[in-house]
Formats: C-alpha cells, structure tokens, sequence
C-alpha cells in the first residue's frame, strides 16, 4: 500500500492535471519516459457532472463510474495506461468515491448519464438515497463523525459503511487495476471511515502483470491535516499513505522567505510531518495553488523564482514521495482548462521545439530546472544527507553522499563561495541553469578540485545542482 511500484532508477509523480488521455500517453512515451519519471496522476477519470462554465471542480463531482470525462473514453484510458507501463511510467489514478454531484432537479454528466438531485438517484451506477448519509451538512471540523457522516459542501455523502456501496466502489478500482493502474489517490479521504476505506483496499486485486506478482496498488490518501481538527492524518497511515499538506506549507512559507532556510536542516518528522515513508508531497496541488488548504501562502508557477528553488529543495532531498504539479494557466480560482468556446472539449498542449508547452498549458514538469533535479534525485538515491552547511540565514547547502551536491540562496544578493561538493575533480553540468548535453554543459559548468572544493557563484533566489550523471 506504501510502494509507489516505480520502475528501477525512476521517481516523482507529475499530476498531469485535466490532460486527455492521448495526450498523457505521449507525454509517456517522449518525455516523461526518457527523462526518469516515476509516475503519472491523471484526472478523476469517471463520469462527472457538466457544470455551468466548465469549472476545475466539476471532475469532482461523479456521476457514475463509467469511464467517460473530458479527457477521453474508457478505451482512450486503457491505451494510456498501456502506453505508459510500456515505457516505463507508472499510472495513479484520482479516485472519488466520497459523495456523488451536487445538484438541483436533473443534472447531466459527461456520459450522457443522468442524476436526479436532491432525490440521490444516480441511475447509471445506479444509487439511490438509500446509499447516502442522511442530510447534514459539515459545519464542525472537530466533530470527527460529522466530517465523516455528513455532506462536504453540500455534495450528497455517499455510505461507505453499506455493502452494496463496497462492492460498487471495489469493483470501479479493480476494474482499474485490471487495465494495469499502479493505483490510487483517494480524493477527501478525511471525509470517510478509515474502517470503511480499509475494507475497501482489502478488497482489491493485485496489481496485473505489468508488476510483480502479488504487488498490492499503491494508495494515498487526500487528508487535509494542518492540525485544528478533529480528524488526524495518522488514522490513515496505516491503511496507504497520505497527502502531507503541511510540507506544501512550510516549504512554501520557507522559500517565501517566512522562515529562513537554515531552519530546513531539521526537515522532516520534526517539523511535524508525518514520518517519510507514509509521506506523500508536494510543493502545490491542484487545489491549494487556487487558495485552498494554506491559502495564499502557498507557492505555484506564478512565482517562479521562489516555486524553482522550493521544487528543487523537495527532489533534492530525501523525505517522502514528491508529486510535481502540472497546471494549466487561470486567472479566476474556478477556472477550467482551455477548452474549444463553442464544443468545450479541452485543448492539447503545443509542445515547441524548445519543449515548452503553449496553448495554455504550465508544463512545470518540463520546466529545465525540475526535470534536471528529477535527474538528480533518481542519481542520489539511497544517499544520505551529508555536509550539511548554511550561512546562519538564507543560504544552504548539502551533499547527498558523494554522488550529488545542491546549494540554495534565498539572499537578497548573488553569493560567491568555496563549497565543498562531496564530489570527485572534475567538471559538472549544473542541471538548473541545463543539461549535460554529450561533452558539454548547455547552462554553467561547475569545476571541482582534488579535495572536493569548488568556487560556485548563486544568482540571488536561485539554486545550483550537480551530479555525479552530469559530469563532463
Ligand atoms: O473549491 C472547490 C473544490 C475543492 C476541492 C476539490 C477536490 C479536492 O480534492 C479538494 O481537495 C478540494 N469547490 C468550490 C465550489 C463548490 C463545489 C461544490 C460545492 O458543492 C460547493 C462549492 C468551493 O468553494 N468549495 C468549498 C471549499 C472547498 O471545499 C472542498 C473540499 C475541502 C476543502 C478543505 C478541506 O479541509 C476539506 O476537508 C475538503 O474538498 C472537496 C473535495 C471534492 O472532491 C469536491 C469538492 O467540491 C470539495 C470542496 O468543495
Ligand atoms: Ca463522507
């Protein structure tokens, strides 16, 4: 439940938030295969209400569990997920199996499929009310029984407790599993019975022959923990792991300048976080980067400077399993992705020779600096943080064994140092500014000497990366 089933030397789960389909199958198969990715989270793939004006959040909302959205059909679904595990890269896939849509009187679904609100008749799964929580609403966040058994945000609460809901939750993910998923994110797991949802996981295949035999999917779980409540992100570590929504905090507020970075020395379980391998982060989620859980705190691709160096500071260091956040630009928080005006069927991104997307689209998992520092976390593993130095402030650095070296300034100047890297002499590609590219660097080149040592100039709010894979 707590394996992610990376293939060998890959990591890093890309949200490839609202792609259709075909389109993350290519990006399979020509980026984030070759460039060492260990997995991608699609978009809740079921059918989900129409709401008016297209909203992000509508995906959130399910009508049935048939496989039909925005991003393509069932069989759109299977040739991902095949194309995928082809090359290498894994497939976890956006579960909501809270509540069902929201609505009054008919509502339609991207199926075609029908509900019929506030009776709770969702005849294509089918439910009726006898499947739902009687009708509250979740006013007392410290009421662990109300979170649970009352409705989030006026969204019919579906009863997991019933074993015909069981079974129609259970046979949807086996389903899943069958085409070859590695798993699951479960969406507002806060809001079901850590009871409930563990009967549920027992009741899922093994994983198909994509994986080794007798794999179990991997699961983590959507619970928004920043302490206040009744419900705690421990009572569901032990069923999967979990979203440490305060490690998106805290590294936001860290590279935000609201605590200096040398604070980040003790990273990890004592800051509070949950401990590593129960550990699922990131720096943004599709959520929190339009003010949800940590509000305006939380950094996104709207500040570049400062969401590069907190990225970096995640894949550089060895805590939890990171989750890069690929977003769509928006200017308004409902915002849905770019969409046709008059079909209202998304739109590609338009990769560019340069590998940039357009057409709306962020692409931050293409952006130079988190896919070298992907790179860099797939070379350091199993290397433990070593040499650890600051300057007292706003500037760090550390070695991952003798195989990586990161140096962060979050200074207000450029700084000019004599580092020791760890590393061997020789002359390294640093992989923020670009690549190795065969027996040359494209961005700076780092030269370290027979002790180790090496002269490095940081702009000021950047960083610099080097590996022992990008040695020239
Ligand atoms: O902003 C949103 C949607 C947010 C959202 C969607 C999916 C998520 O996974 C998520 O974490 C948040 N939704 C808008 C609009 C909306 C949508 C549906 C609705 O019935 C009413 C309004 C909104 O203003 N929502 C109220 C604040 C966000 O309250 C939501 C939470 C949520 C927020 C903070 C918490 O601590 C928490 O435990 C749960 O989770 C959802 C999960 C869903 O599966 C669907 C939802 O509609 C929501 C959801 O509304
Ligand atoms: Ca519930």
């Amino acid at each position: 439940q707590h394996n992610p089933h990376f293939f060998p030397n890959r990591t890093g789960i890309v949200h490839l938030f609202e792609w259709k389909f075909k389109d993350i199958a290519r990006e399979c198969e020509t980026y984030l295969s070759p460039n060492g990715f260990g997995g991608v989270q699609v978009s809740p793939i079921n059918e989900n209400a129409i709401v008016f004006k297209r909203p992000w959040f509508e995906r959130y909302q399910p009508i049935s569990y048939r496989i039909i959205t925005r991003s393509g059909d069932e069989n759109d679904f299977r040739n991902m997920v095949t194309k995928c595990n082809t090359v290498g890269v894994r497939v976890y896939v956006d579960i909501v199996v809270n509540h069902m849509a929201a609505g009054n009187g008919q509502v339609n679904g991207t199926g075609g499929g029908t509900a019929f609100i506030p009776d709770k008749s969702y005849p294509n799964v089918p439910y009726n009310e006898t499947h739902f929580h009687e009708t509250c609403a979740i006013n007392d966040y410290n009421n662990a029984v109300e979170v649970r058994n009352c409705e989030l945000v006026g969204l019919p609460d579906l009863d997991q407790s019933l074993e015909y809901v069981r079974a129609r939750i259970v046979n949807f993910m086996n389903k899943l599993i069958d085409f070859g998923v590695a798993g699951f994110r479960m969406d507002a797991a806060k809001h079901m019975w850590p009871n409930d949802l563990s009967v549920i996981y027992n009741r899922l295949n093994n994983l198909s022959n994509y994986f080794a035999t007798g794999s179990r999917p991997f699961i983590y779980q959507e619970v928004i923990d920043l302490g206040g409540e009744a419900v705690k992100k421990t009572e569901y570590i032990s069923l999967g792991a979990v979203t440490e929504f305060k490690f998106s905090l805290e590294i936001s507020r860290a590279f935000r300048g609201h605590n200096e970075l040398k604070w980040l020395k003790s990273w990890g379980v004592k800051w509070g976080l949950l401990p590593s391998k129960y550990s699922l982060v990131f720096v943004d989620n599709h959520d929190n980067q339009r003010n949800g859980a940590g509000g305006s705190e939380i950094l996104t691709y709207k500040f570049p400077k400062m969401y590069v160096m907190a990225v970096a500071f995640m894949l550089a260091h060895p805590y939890g399993t990171p989750r890069i956040m690929s977003s769509f630009f928006f200017d308004f928080i409902d915002q849905g992705p770019p969409a046709n005006v008059s079909t209202e069927e998304i739109i590609s991104p338009k990769i560019l020779s340069n590998g940039t997307c357009t057409n709306g689209w962020v692409c931050e998992h293409r952006w130079t600096e988190i896919v070298g520092m992907i790179g860099f976390r797939n070379r350091v593993r199993g290397e433990a943080i070593a040499n650890w130095w600051d300057n007292d402030n706003n500037a760090i650095a550390f070695c991952r064994g003798n195989k990586g070296f990161v140096v962060f300034n979050n200074e207000p100047d450029d700084l000019q140092l004599t580092f020791n890297t760890c590393l061997s002499r020789g002359n390294y590609c640093d992989v923020i500014s670009g690549r190795k590219s065969g027996n040359i660097c494209t961005g700076q080149q780092i030269s370290v000497n027979e002790k180790g040592k090496s002269v490095i100039r940081i702009k000021a709010q950047s960083v610099v990366a080097v590996h022992s894979g990008a040695k020239i």
